[in-house]
């Protein structure tokens, strides 16, 4: 029910219940964890891509199965649900919700628990639980606090309204809107440009990021750090290029340029 693909780099996963407009059930988180978990440590796969089968990207949860589910087993299936968004979301690689399609309730949050959200113009989006008198239940509404102002994430959040990808690339909840031919063609030179980096910088990258809103560091603490990691990767101590490769790289540059002018 989860398709991959790798692609230059760039780890693809789609949700692939198009029936349902790509509802949840609890067998695709087990299989996002399992490629998410899978995908951490290859050392091919530098950007993670999740996007939809035909015309949804993810309608929720499965409301089908969840209404079949005692009050216990859904309180544990939300538990693991919100710890699998939860590690997408403090991802060591770049992730990207690629909206081929409408995503409300559930699709949502997972959409929010990603670095980047891009979509085409035709796309629909929807905190649509409280129409269903329920609030988000995987943590989403934590991750649009961090994307929105206060006010405009609870507005969508209170309204259980649709917006479009224009409103919501307007609001910043989208980064990028694309054309809706070829929308996923254009998603993955988006990401190439990420992808074509090196892996140990993208992680550090990642790292600072995700120190950046850590308020157990002070903002000395949190530069000293980045600081630390640039000198890592130029002494080669991650196996990237030394400090002597780095300036070799540099000279042999600029002396081709120097041929060149001649
Ligand atoms: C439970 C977790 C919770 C959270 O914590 O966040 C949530 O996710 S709550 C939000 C759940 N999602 C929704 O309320 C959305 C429900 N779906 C829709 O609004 C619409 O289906 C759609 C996605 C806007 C598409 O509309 P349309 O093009 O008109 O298609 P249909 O409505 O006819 O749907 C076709 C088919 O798909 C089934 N479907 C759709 N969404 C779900 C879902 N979330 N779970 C299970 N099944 C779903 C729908 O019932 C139809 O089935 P059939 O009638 O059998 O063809």
């Amino acid at each position: 029910m989860i398709k991959t693909e790798i692609i230059g780099n760039i780890g693809v996963l789609t949700l692939a219940r198009p029936w349902v407009h790509n509802a949840l059930n609890f067998q695709m988180f087990k299989e996002l964890k399992y490629y998410l978990e899978k995908w951490r440590e290859d050392q091919d796969v530098k950007v993670i891509v999740l996007t939809g089968e035909g015309e949804s990207f993810c309608s929720g949860g499965d409301l089908e199965e969840f209404s079949q589910l005692s009050k216990e087993e859904i309180a544990d299936c939300f538990k693991q649900i919100k710890d699998i968004l939860l590690a997408l979301h403090q991802y060591p690689k770049p992730t990207v919700a690629a909206l081929n399609g409408t995503a409300v309730g559930g699709g949502c949050e997972l959409a929010s628990a990603c670095d980047f959200r891009l979509a085409h113009p035709a796309v629909q989006l929807g905190f649509v639980q409280i129409r269903l008198g329920i609030t988000t239940g995987w943590g989403g509404a934590n991750y649009l606090f961090k994307l929105l102002s206060r006010q405009k994430a609870l507005e969508l959040l209170l309204s259980g309204e649709r917006i479009s990808s224009i409103e919501a690339y307007k609001l910043g909840l989208i980064d990028k809107i694309f054309p809706t031919e070829d929308f996923l063609r254009h998603v993955l030179a988006w990401c190439r440009r990420f992808a074509c980096q090196p892996l140990d910088a993208i992680l550090l990258y990642k790292q600072t990021a995700q120190q950046a809103d850590d308020p157990r560091f002070t903002l000395s603490q949190k530069i000293t750090l980045e600081v630390e990691r640039c000198l890592k990767v130029w002494g080669g101590q991650l196996g990237g290029p030394s400090l002597s490769a780095v300036n070799a790289s540099f000279f042999t540059k600029k002396q081709e340029k120097v041929v060149g002018r001649v």
